[in-house]
């Protein structure tokens, strides 16, 4: 059965990819016989989601809204499970968003795998059948002319729009380095919460400015949602999970974990009591440093060079940068580095999406949380 289902999602999904609200359906015999027979809605437009939506509250129904912009891993899922665990029904956005990536960014090559999408929200949905809970309820998947309906999507500062600012919150960091990053979020996470209305929103840690940002606006604006934090779903070595990281071939991907090294052993010095800036964050860059100079040593058939961008010990909530900790409050410590193109490949030499021709952006940060 399951592989049915499965082979069904594959042909209905492409099928319903330009449809305005499409059902992916199961053969109507199994439709009330078991649990697996109920699958997802994919809505395009914000009408018939709405109409949907309000059916499901005059049915009593709760709904947990994960935004993505898709190409999903384990890190997406361990959100979506989340949502199923604390609502009836979960909405998963997967939108692209364009306002979000400056215009020399990666917008154009940012990974779409819509078919591998559906399919492990098929996966993830009879699974949640099992255990009782939530389920998956409806994918939306609209267009930017949807998304942004009356001026096109502007990634220019000032730009032309609507757009929503949380000040200073979305400067810094990862603002610093991607000014229009967190005012594209805002925007569209403000259309998304207005169009689906759920009563809880799910985030990933992994995007910790990202999710102080979203705290700060739907406190501001009084957005009628409870914001939910997923911790980060990492790979065995520590590297925390992302879209991003099926650019990196083999080489690039065993250096990139030089990022939640460099953060852990800057963590330890917090969990020893240190509370100054520079004696936890001198733990964290003598990590990178040791590394990166490890790698300068090697030729450039060997060697897999970065850049840091920044290692911050931030206020959780004000993001501002800490000289000292208050421990009855605890900080964030994050970083950026930017795993650079190979210079030169091996033959036969494993490598990633866009041949390691492209530079990638790893994020990650852990909360020193309060201590007594
Ligand atoms: N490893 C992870 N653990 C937990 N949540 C994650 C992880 N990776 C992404 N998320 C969360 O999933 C949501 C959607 O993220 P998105 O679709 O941008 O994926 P991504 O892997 O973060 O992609 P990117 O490579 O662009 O950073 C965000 O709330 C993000 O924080
Ligand atoms: C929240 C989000 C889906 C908004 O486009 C995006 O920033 C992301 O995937 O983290
Ligand atoms: N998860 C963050 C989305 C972005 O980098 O644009």
């Amino acid at each position: 059965m399951a592989s049915k289902r499965i082979a069904q999602l594959d042909v209905l999904s492409s099928a319903t990819a330009l449809s305005t609200r499409a059902k992916i359906l199961l053969s109507p015999c199994l439709s009330h016989s078991t649990p697996h027979s109920r699958t997802f809605h994919v809505f395009r437009e914000v009408a018939p989601l709405r109409k949907h939506r309000r059916e499901l509250l005059l049915k009593g129904e709760t709904v947990g809204l994960v935004p993505t912009m898709g190409a999903l891993h384990a890190g997406h899922l361990s959100l979506a499970r989340q949502a199923a665990a604390e609502n009836s029904r979960v909405f998963v956005s997967i939108y692209v968003n364009p306002t979000q990536f400056g215009v020399n960014e990666d917008l154009d090559s940012y990974p779409k795998t819509w078919d591998a999408d559906t399919h492990m929200l098929g996966d993830l949905d009879k699974e949640l059948a099992m255990d009782g809970k939530g389920r998956i309820e409806a994918v939306f998947a609209p267009t930017s002319k949807v998304m942004y309906p009356t001026l096109p999507p502007d990634s220019t500062l000032p730009g032309k729009g609507s757009f929503v600012t949380i000040t200073p919150l979305g400067d810094v960091l990862e603002g610093r380095t991607r000014p229009v990053f967190m005012r594209g979020v805002a925007t569209v996470c403000t259309k998304l919460f207005n169009i689906v209305e759920a009563e809880q929103v799910y985030f990933g840690q992994k995007d910790v400015q990202q999710t102080v940002v979203i705290k700060r606006m739907v406190q501001d604006f009084h957005i009628n949602t409870k914001v939910r934090i997923v911790p980060t779903e990492r790979e065995p070595d520590g590297l925390a999970m992302s879209s991003r990281n099926g650019y990196l071939g083999e080489r690039r991907r065993k250096i990139g974990v030089v990022l939640s090294q460099a953060l852990r052993a800057a963590e330890a010095a917090y969990r020893m009591g240190k509370r100054g800036r520079d004696d936890i964050l001198a733990l964290a860059w003598h990590v990178t440093n040791r590394m990166g100079m490890e790698q300068d040593a090697l030729s450039e058939t060997e060697r897999a060079r970065f850049e840091v961008d920044y290692i911050s010990l931030a206020d959780p909530e004000t993001l501002d940068e800490l000289e000292e900790v208050d421990a009855s409050k605890g900080a964030i410590l994050s970083g950026a580095i930017k795993m650079l193109p190979l210079e030169a490949t091996r033959d036969g030499e494993k490598l990633g999406r866009g041949n390691d021709e492209v530079p990638v952006r790893l994020i990650d940060n852990i909360i020193l949380g309060p201590q007594k």
